[in-house]
């Protein structure tokens, strides 16, 4: 009740909406066939199969987890093995200084002033492939400066870690839901689907 509708049997998956664009995530996921409910407050991730954390500003994202006492919940709901997707501001907010659900160190505004924002073609290992590259969106985007021994390494641009899996949680820099390339939701959505049929 109150999700968007979708194909029955659809996986009910979230997008964390406290800010950020997590209406373009929501849009994209509808289109996969996924039944998509937008998260504010713990009892919102009650029977959800997986979650993205979108991307925006992760201060006042963080502020917002802080208000709706979120971060346990998110950290349990991560903890069970639910497949997660965080791109951009999401990618700091799973970092060890935020919820700490990946064991990488996020730098935030990485790529500094002079280039704010700009665009790539990256290959991610594992999702897209031997297809075509994908078109990544980077704004104010953060990289990875630091992971542990269980992150794998998906992208990176000019030696900048870009993206990342690890385990059942897949994180990258850019914004995947504005370029209309669906593959990175895809691949999440296929981690969830797999689960259920586990
Ligand atoms: N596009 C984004 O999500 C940018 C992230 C932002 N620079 C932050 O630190 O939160």
């Amino acid at each position: 009740m109150g999700d968007a509708s979708a194909p029955d049997g659809g996986p009910l998956v979230g997008v964390l909406a406290l800010q950020g664009d997590y209406g373009a995530h929501a849009r994209m996921l509808t289109a996969l066939g996924a039944r998509v409910r937008e998260v504010r407050v713990p009892a919102d991730l009650d029977g959800l199969e997986g979650l993205v954390i979108p991307g925006g500003e992760s201060t006042t994202m963080t502020l917002g987890v802080a208000r709706e006492g979120l971060a346990e919940p998110l950290q349990a709901f991560a903890a069970a093995g639910a497949p997660l997707l965080g791109t951009c501001a999401g990618l700091i907010m799973l970092d060890r200084t935020h919820l700490g659900i990946l064991d990488v160190t996020a730098e935030r505004n990485a790529f500094g002033r002079q280039i704010r924002s700009f665009e790539e073609d990256l290959q991610l290992d594992g999702i897209t492939g031997a297809g075509a590259p994908m078109r990544a969106v980077f704004i104010r985007a953060p990289w990875v400066a630091e992971h542990g021994p269980d992150v794998e390494v998906l992208a990176a641009v000019d030696g900048h870690i870009v993206a990342v899996r690890q385990g059942e949680v897949l994180a990258v820099s850019f914004h995947p839901e504005i370029t209309g390339d669906d593959r990175l939701h895809a691949a999440f959505l296929a981690r969830v689907r797999a689960r259920r049929g586990a």
